[in-house]
């Protein structure tokens, strides 16, 4: 690395990773779980668009930082996927990549070992194996495409994903969802504005041009042809708006800017005004809002967990971490998200398939 009085000042190191088509060769998917993964992407487009009546459930951990309890996550979710799909589409949260308000833990990626040692390759090498593992299993996984080069790595095994509050407003992450080959929610800015996810979804509706680079490893100009498949996530402010008035608000914006799509309530996040208990309190808003005739929730958002509440984690040795807890934002538990899916179901079952 160059390092002088005008290169590099404050780079300190780099150190070359493996390309992403060498990983893929190391650590390869089945054609079988490839099309369970396009297929899915189609439901979901599908139900944004008004094609397939049910409701999205995006459930899973604010982060993945154990990945035996992300397996044990996943086969619970698995259960109730199956269970609840004549009117839920559920989809798992693998979150490997958290934007940081000002410093911290950065997900499983970034510093997989949760020391400070930023073993990229190591992190890019769990989160493909647990990727390629749920694949197989056949539970559709949500991530947020934060980083604009992780993509080439594992956007394969991702049936959607989510440009999140701090990013809606990057041109960098609007170009990347741009590209993306999956629907892609876009939550509104941290202050609740709602202009930033309107003009996110316009934006990555278009084509792009642009640098990043190739499955090859090589810096190349991308060229995309827009995203179809966008909409909007209403995840609170500085007020929470889940709410019928909020919701309406949406719809009026979306109307304006000529978007069809609709619109998806994260329950966690400024909306539960960052205490995960009010989490249920949100959702049975939400879908009391659908019962009494809403047309354009499309879905829901849930941060959950195998135990409830969250633990620090930064500068913890990982053996004394609490099994099953978030060491990110707090996440409700099993028994609790279990018996609210499986009440929403119960509830919608018969409304829903009358929506226009
Ligand atoms: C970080 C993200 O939430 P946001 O703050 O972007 O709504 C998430 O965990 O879903
Ligand atoms: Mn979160």
């Amino acid at each position: 690395m160059i390092k002088d009085n005008v290169n590099n000042v404050h780079v300190s190191a780099e150190q070359v990773l493996i390309t992403p088509d060498d990983l893929a060769k190391e650590l390869p998917v089945s054609e079988t779980a490839l099309s369970a993964i396009s297929e899915s992407r189609k439901i979901i487009s599908d139900i944004i668009h008004g094609r397939d009546h049910r409701l999205l459930v995006i459930c899973g951990p604010c982060s993945i930082h154990d990945i035996d309890a992300a397996k044990d996550y996943a086969l619970r979710l698995k259960e109730l996927h199956e269970s609840c799909k004549d009117t839920l589409f559920i989809v798992m949260r693998v979150y490997f990549e958290k934007p940081r308000t000002t410093t911290g833990w950065k997900g499983l990626i970034n510093d997989p070992h949760l020391d400070g040692t930023f073993d990229i390759e190591t992190g890019l090498r769990k989160a493909r194996e647990l990727l390629i593992w749920l694949a197989e299993l056949e539970i559709p996984v949500a991530t947020e495409a934060l980083d604009p080069i992780s993509p080439q790595y594992l956007a394969e095994l991702f049936s959607w994903s989510a440009i999140g509050a701090r990013t809606s407003e990057s041109q960098t992450h609007r170009e990347m969802a741009s590209g993306l080959s999956m629907p892609v929610g876009f939550k509104n800015g941290t202050d609740g504005s709602l202009d930033i996810a309107v003009n996110a979804l316009k934006s990555a509706a278009s084509g792009h041009n642009f640098m990043g680079i190739n499955k090859q490893g090589q810096v190349a100009v991308i060229s995309t042809s827009g995203n179809p498949d966008g909409h909007i996530i209403l995840r609170g402010g500085k007020q929470p708006n889940y709410d019928s008035v909020c919701v309406s608000d949406c719809e009026v914006d979306l109307e304006k800017a000529g978007l069809t799509a609709g619109l998806m309530v994260d329950c966690s996040h400024a909306n539960s005004s960052k205490d995960y208990r009010r989490q249920p309190l949100v959702a049975q808003n939400v879908v009391n809002q659908i019962l009494e005739g809403n047309q354009s929730i499309i879905g829901i958002m849930l941060e959950s967990h195998i135990n409830a509440g969250n633990q620090k984690g930064d500068g913890v040795p990982v053996d004394e971490l609490d099994y099953g807890v978030s060491i990110t934002d707090g996440c409700i538990d099993w028994e609790t998200t279990d018996n609210l899916i499986t009440q929403t179901r119960d509830k919608l079952i018969t409304v829903l398939p009358l929506r226009q």
